[in-house]
């Protein structure tokens, strides 16, 4: 599996252009917010995410040893003495000006003070408590528990996202698979996003390829409503959005690529082969237990064979932890 240790990328420019690149990293939604930016002498290092560097061409890009975190430190420091030093959350992440944060069961108690916490040092107008997702439609249970409001618009990639955290998922760890599956589109090409819910395939593909076209499969009309709505305000002409249950709606022999953004979607893998011209490649996603870590080749493998089709694995990867023990896995398949 490729190494998926996290990346400590940064921008390090001079001190004069510091303002400039830190501007066009949050303009683009690729600034790690994570890290702090950080100077010595006459430079300045901009933390960035992983898979970014493309965007800082003729800069020089580093790889931090010892970079300064931000905010988890301080959030500490507010809550000691109030909150249980083992129930502070370690981790939360920052969509747009909402605050997402996964309490453990014995913090809930607490879950007002965190949140008012999190707003004290996230600049934000709402903090949401995730107890996870539910079903094919990965729809989110969650809990607001400071501040108001639930709809937000997230940078990333330099592509626009409006998403509605209460009703739509949003993975920031799938960001920079997001961005490498558009970067390996090529001109022309016609792409299915079988699971496209809000865009989080589609937008990029559109925005960063010269894609002919990309039909963009979504079965929840709350996404649906959130993917055209991106489409607009990324002002992109060549999404095709389809509602409905990619099993039965997905057109056929048209696509170059196909993207299987849901990690539960082997039962789909006939139906993604069968969306391909004669060649293609498929980009199937499923969490996988470590003990059973060949698996999704193994599906891929099998379900090619039962379509009559043969196919080699271009490459297998780890997009992140899923749980404990399970990882949630990539396979890129060209079938033939
Ligand atoms: C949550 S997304 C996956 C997240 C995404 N891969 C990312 O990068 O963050 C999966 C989407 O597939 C949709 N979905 C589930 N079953 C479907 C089906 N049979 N046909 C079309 N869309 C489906 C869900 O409603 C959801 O919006």
């Amino acid at each position: 599996m490729a190494n998926s240790s996290p990346c400590m990328k940064a921008v390090r420019v001079p001190k004069s252009e510091a303002e400039q690149v830190r501007r066009l990293a949050e303009k683009l939604g690729v600034k790690d917010k994570s890290r702090r930016i950080t100077a010595t002498g006459d430079y300045v290092e901009i933390p960035i995410i992983d898979s970014a560097e493309s965007f800082f061409k003729g800069y020089t890009i580093v790889e931090q040893d010892n970079p300064v975190f931000s905010r988890k430190r301080s959030l500490r420091e507010i809550l000691r003495g109030k909150v249980p030093e083992e129930l502070i959350p370690t981790n939360y992440k920052v969509i747009g000006d909402i605050v997402v944060v996964k309490l453990d069961e014995r913090a809930r108690e607490y879950a007002k003070v965190i949140g008012e916490a999190l707003m004290q040092i996230n600049p934000c107008k709402a903090v949401w408590c995730d107890y996870g997702r539910y079903g094919m439609k990965r729809k989110p249970r969650m809990e607001l528990i400071a501040g108001e409001g639930s709809v937000t618009e997230h940078r990333e990639n330099g592509c626009r996202f409006r998403i509605d955290v209460a009703k739509v998922m949003f993975s920031l760890g799938n960001q920079a698979e997001r961005m490498r599956i558009a970067r390996l589109v090529e001109d022309g090409e016609v792409v299915v996003d079988m699971f496209a819910g809000i865009g989080y395939f589609s937008i990029p593909i559109a925005v960063h390829s010269k894609a002919r076209r990309i039909y963009s499969i979504e079965i929840n009309p709350e996404s649906y409503k959130l993917l055209l709505e991106n489409i607009k305000l990324n002002d992109v002409g060549n999404i095709v959005p389809i509602l409905g249950d990619s099993q039965f709606v997905t057109p056929e022999g048209v696509a170059d690529r196909v993207v299987m953004g849901h990690i539960y979607c082997h039962d789909y893998l006939h139906t993604a082969i069968r969306a391909l011209k004669e060649r293609g490649v498929v980009h199937y996603h499923e969490a996988t237990p470590e003990a059973v870590i060949d698996r999704p080749v193994r599906r891929v493998e099998k379900a090619c064979r039962k379509m009559g089709k043969k196919c080699r694995i271009l490459g297998f990867k780890k997009v992140k932890n899923y749980s404990p023990g399970v990882y949630h896995v990539v396979v890129d398949a060209e079938v033939y």
